[in-house]
Parts: C-alpha cells; sequence; structure tokens
C-alpha cells in the first residue's frame, strides 16, 4: 500500500513543502506532559522520531499553560539526546488538548520549521490532533505504526492486527505519523548524556482567536484514581462479560489492587455497564502491551485481541476450553472465575 495524493493544486503545495524524497530528516514530535513532565507514551514518540534515521535533530513541541509546562520543557531538554529543541507553546488556548487551536500550532510550527516527520502517539491526544492538522497541512497521514524502517517506510496492523502491512509514505512533506508506544520501549527518563536541548518559546502572536477556531473546553470528567494507567501499566487485569455485574467487577478491581495492576475490560462488559468506557481494552479501545495480562472470563474475540496480544505473558482464565483466549496465553487456567479470583486473592499478599 503507498500513500499518495490528490492534488487540487499542485503548485499552491510546492510553496508550502518541498519534496519529501530531498530533504534529510528532521522530526517535531507533539508531545502530552501532566504533572511537570512528558508522559511516558510521548517518549516512545521520541524513540520512534529517533529510529527514522541516525542523523535525525528532534524538536519537541509542548503546549498548554502555567508553571507545570515550563517544568516539563527542562525535564524533556535532557530526556533523551536526539532531542535538539524544545518548543514550548505558552497559552490558555492549549491548556486542553482541542484538536482545532492544536492543529493551528502545528500548522504555525510546520511552516517555520519545514520538518521532513511530525509524530505523535496512537493515543486519544494523537488520534484527536494529528488528522486536523494533516489536512490543514494538505497531506495523508500514517496511523498506528508499529515498526519504522527508514524515513519513509513504516509497518502497520490491518485487519484488526491479523496482518501487518508495510507502507511506503510517497507523498510531500512533512510525513506525518502516529505510533502505537507500546512498539516503542520507553527509555528511562533522564538518561541522556547530553547537556540538554535548547527551550525556545513558539511565537503565537499570528494566532488570533478567529483562526483558533470555535470549539471550546467545557469539562473534563474522569476518575480519580491510584492505579497505574492503562496504556502503560506493567501489568494489567482484565475483566469480561463473565463477571455478570459492576458488583462482581469489583473482584478484578481488588485483585488490581493487590497486584499494582491497571484495569482492563472487554467492550461486552463496558457495554453491559460494569466498567465505564475509558477501561476498554481492543481495537476501539487502549492497546496494551505490559510485561503481565491476566484476562478473566474473557472469550478472546479478535477483536479484544487486537488490543492486548502483544502483552509479554498472558494469563488466561475461561471455563471453555476452546476459548479462543487460550490460543495466545502462555498460561491457561480452565476453570471458574467466582472460584479462581477468591483464591488468588486469599493466597496473594497484601499491598503494603
Ligand atoms: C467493530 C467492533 C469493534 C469491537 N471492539 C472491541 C474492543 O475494542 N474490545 C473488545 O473487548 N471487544 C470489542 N468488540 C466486541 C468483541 O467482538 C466481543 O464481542 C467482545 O470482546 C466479547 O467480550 P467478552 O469476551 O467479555 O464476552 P464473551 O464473548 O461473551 O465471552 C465471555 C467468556 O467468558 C467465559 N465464561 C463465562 N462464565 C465464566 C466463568 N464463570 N468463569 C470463567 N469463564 C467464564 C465464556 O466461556 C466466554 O468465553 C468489537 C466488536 C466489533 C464488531
Amino acid at each position: 500500500m503507498a500513500c499518495r495524493f490528490i492534488l487540487q493544486n499542485p503548485s499552491k503545495r510546492k510553496l508550502l513543502h518541498s519534496t519529501f524524497a530531498s530533504r534529510s530528516a528532521s522530526t517535531l514530535v507533539l508531545a502530552e506532559h501532566e504533572g511537570g513532565s512528558i508522559k511516558a507514551q510521548s517518549l516512545s514518540a521520541v524513540v520512534a522520531a529517533n529510529s527514522i534515521s541516525r542523523d535525525n535533530p528532534v524538536s519537541l513541541l509542548l503546549a498548554g499553560s502555567g508553571s507545570s509546562l515550563q517544568q516539563a520543557a527542562e525535564k524533556a531538554a535532557t530526556c533523551h539526546p536526539c532531542i535538539s529543541q524544545v518548543l514550548v507553546a505558552d497559552s490558555d488556548k492549549f491548556a486542553y488538548p482541542l484538536a482545532e487551536p492544536w492543529g493551528k500550532l502545528i500548522q504555525l510550527v510546520q511552516l517555520k520549521g519545514g520538518y521532513s516527520h511530525v509524530i505523535a502517539t496512537s493515543s486519544s491526544f494523537g488520534k484527536n490532533i494529528l488528522p486536523r492538522a494533516a489536512a490543514l497541512l494538505d497531506v495523508s497521514p500514517v496511523t498506528d505504526v508499529v515498526e519504522i524502517n527508514g524515513p519513509n517506510q513504516f509497518i502497520r496492523p490491518i485487519y484488526a492486527g491479523n496482518a501487518l502491512c508495510t507502507v511506503r509514505y510517497t507523498g510531500a512533506s512533512p510525513c506525518m505519523l502516529s505510533v502505537r508506544s507500546t512498539s516503542f520501549p520507553v527509555p528511562p527518563l533522564g538518561d541522556s548524556k547530553s547537556d540538554g536541548a535548547s527551550i525556545s518559546e513558539v511565537d503565537l502572536s499570528t494566532l488570533d482567536e478567529e483562526s483558533i477556531g470555535k470549539s471550546r473546553f467545557i469539562k473534563l470528567s474522569s476518575e480519580e484514581t491510584d492505579r497505574p494507567d492503562l496504556g502503560s501499566a506493567r501489568v494489567v487485569v482484565t475483566g469480561g462479560r463473565a463477571l455478570k455485574s459492576a458488583e462482581n467487577f469489583k473482584m478484578i478491581e481488588k485483585l488490581a489492587e493487590k497486584l499494582g495492576a491497571a484495569v482492563g475490560a472487554t467492550r461486552a462488559a463496558v457495554d453491559a455497564g460494569f466498567v465505564p468506557n475509558e477501561l476498554q481494552v481492543g481495537q476501539t479501545g487502549k492497546i496494551v502491551a505490559p510485561e503481565l495480562y491476566m484476562a478473566f472470563g474473557v472469550s478472546g474475540a479478535i477483536q479484544h485481541l487486537a488490543g492486548m496480544k502483544d502483552s509479554k505473558v498472558i494469563v488466561a482464565v475461561n471455563k471453555d476450553a476452546d476459548a479462543p483466549i487460550f490460543q495466545v496465553a502462555d498460561y491457561g487456567l480452565v476453570g471458574d472465575l467466582f472460584e479462581a479470583i477468591p483464591d488468588l486473592l486469599e493466597k496473594l499478599p497484601e499491598k503494603k
């Protein structure tokens, strides 16, 4: 499969972009930050950027407002030797990741910096922002990349992860990519031997209210939890429809608590109202690849496997010996989860 473009006005495009093949690589990474630090997923995007070519200066774009943005920028400047500069867009307009202002920001930064590649993670942030920025830049993004083989060749899953497709990007610059963070291991923070990248403010004077768009942030509803983030947890405990009720699903939560794990769910469990949508793992949920994935009462439908089959060790408990989950499981127990989970809870030590 090749990415091709239908150019409505090719001469106009030439003003904005040099052709992809003629440029040496330089990459803009769109980074997310929280509590004064870069999110681990964004560090995966840096690792991905670094694998495009050896000589590939990486610029990190951070946007938001307040002191936590500046803290994140300072940490980002030393977090990986390939980062040559950190660009900071400090404005209330970027306090929340709305696609409209972010799209305009990326367009502004790209037109000034002329990057060959723009990379974000395939998180809800990247999925929201990248397509709008790509439309503004008149290019077609390559999404869900799991492997990078040079500046214009990428591997991405298709058919719910049942096949891998090699994409040769033949379009104009920038080549915009969203990458699966689970496929690009995160380096430890602060292990850079370099003195640190330069930090510069993005000149936002040309971004007026009108160009920013009409969307407004209203509110964010999120659950306060001490549990690790599902997308980056080392251990995930998932429950399926077999749990039967939200009350029973609490067993999964208790087990996760004892193991210091994140909680996951199948779509059937989410649709039945046992847990909120943000816990769904799979094709239309989160993609995870923890060191240990434990699945209780999960059949292993193809759409669920698409979100977890790259986990290092998979443990499945299902009373049906023919359940497809056992085809990907490293350890399987044919049995009743209503016996297995209480047994585990009893035998596991209390979390300190
Ligand atoms: C376009 C599309 C996108 C989708 N996206 C997703 C997605 O992102 N994520 C996702 O998960 N699904 C997704 N689905 C749905 C998917 O096809 C399955 O329907 C869903 O994953 C099934 O969830 P489940 O395994 O919990 O339920 P079921 O398939 O009903 O399986 C329940 C399992 O529990 C076992 N069981 C029952 N009782 C017990 C017990 N007491 N002890 C132990 N085992 C027991 C049964 O043997 C069975 O294997 C999608 C579907 C479509 C069409």
